[in-house]
């Protein structure tokens, strides 16, 4: 039986529809409503008044932040100062823009702002925030924050893992190289290096070395689907989801953003319990056999027994950690990564300053390895000012959990904070030439990494600070160390340095938006080289 669509939808509707002039009434009214709402909104926030932009009704800013909203609010920050008051939607963030404002929020107080800003995306992806960096501040989110630093990321793990990083590195060297057909072709170095830091991070996680995983797990584990997944997760993770900005907009999913975040979490979610599951089965089968468990992070988690107090993690929660893991363990190493490469090609003085440094240091005849760095402060240098250049993410973001006065201003319990790190690290008042990439600045100065210089908060502060940091500062130099000992590089045939554009993409990360494309050569004796070929 055929139907008449419209005439159907019209026959729903029409007992709903107001006339014309009340719908107009109720428009002005509302509009109205809102205007007055936004014009109070800062004495309902603050003692005095925060400094901020007006923005429009029901949207506030959002029609101010544009493609790169870190650039937009640094912007502001120059005409507001860097304690500012912005409305996005319906919700009132506050936005700190210099180190001494961060540090007013994050050290001397750091507790009240030890919360996350819940979201579609955390909730969806992540179980309802059960993983630990969506989590709210709580008792679970500190369980699993323990767990996760004094059993699954120990130094102890880091250090026995060492060769298996030197051991994916040199397969994606190889790889680059291989692909480079000998120096006619170039190779996405996005690509080159997002399969390296994966299989840096899974590895660790899921030893698959040792047999302990299925065909089937070892091949989704090692397939593009699975790089291109967790592209598509960090991706959604850093939308710019319009239903959590105006909550009527959440039923109607206008963006069509939630479908495929649900899309997205039910692959990742078959993969981990086919994880979890064949874990389970080799344990049986090594304790029926009394065999040694291999490490990884898999088994601690389903070997660890209750806590004396009776707390465990479910086996969800445990999910929930894996996927941290893998997108907060993989694209930030990857974007950073990513950066450098494409400053030394920008900077052929660079790149020949940290050859001659890795040449006089650790010499051609072995490849250098972790335990060179701390002697190669060049490198140290040149990796440190990348991260300030180039954050991986723009934003540490926060929730209030209870009032609190940052710099006179009283701030409500539950408000929203968006540290711009962006804007932080290219302070004019704090580095010289802030914009521009010169790694001798870091020779001279101290390298702080624990959260202590507010001016450099490559991973956070405080309580909430990043829990992979050790990796990230060890696998970073190293990756940058092996490429940068171990070949020679260059751009497309035809592109000079000075024309490699360096424009980015906001995500969750800050990417580059062109992939970087690079021809790469051996500059060490081959079989130095293929000693680690697949
Ligand atoms: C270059 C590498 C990395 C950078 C730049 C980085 C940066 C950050 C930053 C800025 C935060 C927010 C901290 C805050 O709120 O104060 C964070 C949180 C976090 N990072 Fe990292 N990260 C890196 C690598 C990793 C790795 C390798 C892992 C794990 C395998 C990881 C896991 C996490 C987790 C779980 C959180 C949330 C912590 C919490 O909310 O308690 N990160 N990271």
């Amino acid at each position: 039986m055929s139907m008449n669509l419209q005439s159907t939808n019209y026959s729903v509707l029409s007992p709903w529809l107001p006339d014309f002039a009340v719908l107009v009434s109720g428009l002005l009214v509302t509009v109205s409503l809102l205007l007055i709402a936004s014009s109070t909104r800062k004495g309902k926030l603050s003692k005095r008044s925060l400094p901020g932009p007006q923005g429009w009704p029901v949207l506030g800013c959002i029609p101010l932040m544009g493609k790169l909203p870190y650039k937009s609010l640094t912007e502001m920050a120059k005409k507001y100062g860097p304690l500012m008051l912005i409305r996005l939607g319906s919700a009132d963030f506050v936005v700190a823009s210099s180190a001494n404002v961060a540090e007013a929020f994050l050290k001397q107080n750091d507790k009240v702002w030890s919360s996350r800003h819940e979201n579609a995306a955390g909730n969806i992806l992540f179980y309802g925030c059960q993983d630990i960096s969506q989590a709210p501040y709580g008792d679970r989110w500190r369980y699993a924050r323990k767990i996760f630093v004094l059993e699954l990321f120990t130094a102890k793990r880091l250090s026995n893992f060492r060769e298996i990083r030197k051991q994916e590195i040199m397969r994606g060297v190889n790889d680059a190289i291989e692909r480079c057909c000998t120096g006619t072709k170039a190779v996405r170095m996005d690509v080159i290096v997002g399969k390296i830091s994966t299989n840096n991070v899974t590895r660790m996680m899921m030893n698959d070395s040792e047999g302990t995983l299925s065909d089937e797990a070892s091949a989704i584990k090692a397939s593009d689907q699975f790089q291109q997944a967790i592209k598509e997760f960090a991706a959604l993770l850093g939308s710019f989801y319009l239903g959590d900005f105006i909550p009527w907009l959440d039923r109607i999913d206008p963006q069509g953003l939630k479908k495929r975040m649900h899309a997205v979490q039910k692959k990742f979610d078959t993969f981990l319990q086919k994880i979890i599951d064949d874990h389970k089965l080799t344990l049986e089968a090594a304790r029926s056999r009394g065999q040694v468990i291999p490490d990884d992070v898999v088994f601690s988690l389903l070997t660890r027994p209750r806590d004396a107090d009776g707390q465990y993690l479910t086996e969800t929660e445990m999910k929930a950690i894996l996927l941290d893991m893998i997108v907060a363990g993989t694209d930030t190493n990857t974007v950073t990564i990513e950066w450098a490469l494409s400053e030394l090609l920008k900077n052929p003085c660079i790149l020949e300053k940290a050859q001659a440094e890795m040449d006089s240091v650790v010499g051609r005849e072995r490849l250098v390895n972790e335990s060179d760095l701390p002697n190669l402060p060049y490198l140290n240098a040149f990796v440190m000012e990348t991260f300030r250049l180039h954050p991986a993410g723009a934003f540490i973001r926060r929730k209030s959990i209870e009032d609190c006065e940052i710099q006179g201003y009283k701030i409500p319990a539950k408000t929203p904070l968006m540290v711009n790190i962006y804007a932080i690290h290219r302070d004019p008042e704090v580095y010289d030439r802030a914009s521009e990439f010169l790694p001798e600045r870091f020779l001279n100065r101290k390298m702080d990494l624990e959260g202590q210089d507010f001016s450099l908060l490559i991973f956070g502060s405080g309580r909430r600070m990043c829990p992979g940091k050790g990796l990230g500062i060890v696998f970073v130099p190293y990756c940058l160390a092996l490429f940068i000992q171990t070949c020679n590089f260059s751009l497309l045939p035809g592109l000079k340095p000075e024309d490699l554009d360096m424009e980015e993409k906001f995500g969750i990360t800050i990417s580059r938006r062109n992939p970087l494309q690079v021809v790469l050569v051996p500059r060490l004796q081959i079989n130095l080289l293929q000693q680690y070929r697949e």
